[in-house]
């Protein structure tokens, strides 16, 4: 409406400034404008100023006009969430890293499953909490081993508070991959608890814990096989 108005009122001015070209007889500005010239202009600069002020009322009317709600559909909310098609609880990938290679493995991990169509999340082992293993049904850990035979720094409550008790975990399956290093004499310890508390907790382990010797590039192969049967497809290499 608004674009309108002004197309028509800006081929107004076209034409009357083609008008007022032809009305100036002899040299421009020779002279100062005649008064009945000066009411002209008085004139014509009102009814613009009117003009804008009529334009200006017409847009805030639009803007304060409610409008009516059109349901969006969820592709237009998040395109970016992954489908749920597949499950409807998340696969939880969860790490417990002193100076972030678990951690990088995780989300490369995320990344491998999300890739196949896997509704899956990532989260650091401080963050999980037993009601929440308990109504997950995949989850794949990923531990590295601090100090002497330590958890990693974020992990050290997990491992005092939850993992010092046994709890029904009966309807997890899992998977480990625990980071360390064969010259520690604590090699992998903390990846080898965790397993070992899953055990006990009645949690299924659906293959054999995996131990990474100083990022053993064989080990990391089997790791990706391994989420790479659980997701069903295939991925490029981590
Ligand atoms: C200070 C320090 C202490 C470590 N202690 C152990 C250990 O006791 N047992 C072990 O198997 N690996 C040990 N490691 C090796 C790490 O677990 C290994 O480098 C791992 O890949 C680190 O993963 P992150 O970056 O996720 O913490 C230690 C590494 C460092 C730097």
């Amino acid at each position: 409406m608004i674009s309108k108005v002004n197309t028509i009122f800006l081929a107004a001015l076209v034409f009357a400034a083609w008008g007022l070209a032809h009305w100036t007889e002899g040299t421009w500005w020779i002279a100062p404008p005649s008064a009945s010239r000066w009411w002209a202009a008085a004139g014509s600069l009102a009814a613009y100023g009117l003009l804008c002020v009529w334009s200006f009322r017409g847009s805030s009317a639009l803007k304060t006009m409610p409008v009516k709600a059109t349901p969006m559909t969820c592709s237009q909310v998040l395109p970016e969430v992954p489908s749920r098609s597949f499950d409807d609880d998340p696969v939880l990938v969860i790490y417990a890293s002193e100076t972030g290679f678990a951690e990088e493995l995780a989300q490369q991990t995320l990344e491998l499953l999300r890739g196949a169509g896997k509704f899956a999340e990532l989260l650091p082992l401080d963050s999980i909490s037993v009601e929440r293993l308990q109504t997950t049904r995949q989850a794949f850990l990923l531990a590295s081993t601090a100090g002497e035979g330590e958890p990693p720094a974020h992990a050290c409550e997990f491992a005092e508070d939850v993992m010092s008790t046994q709890h029904d975990l009966s309807t997890l399956s899992y998977a480990v991959l625990a980071l360390g290093d064969s010259s520690y004499d604590e090699y992998c310890a903390f990846g080898r608890q965790i397993d070992a508390w899953l055990q006990q907790c009645g949690a299924k382990a659906t293959d054999d814990r995996i131990d990474v010797d100083d990022a053993d590039p064989m080990a990391l192969s089997d790791w990706q096989a391994l989420v790479e049967e659980f997701a069903g497809t295939p991925q490029p290499s981590l």
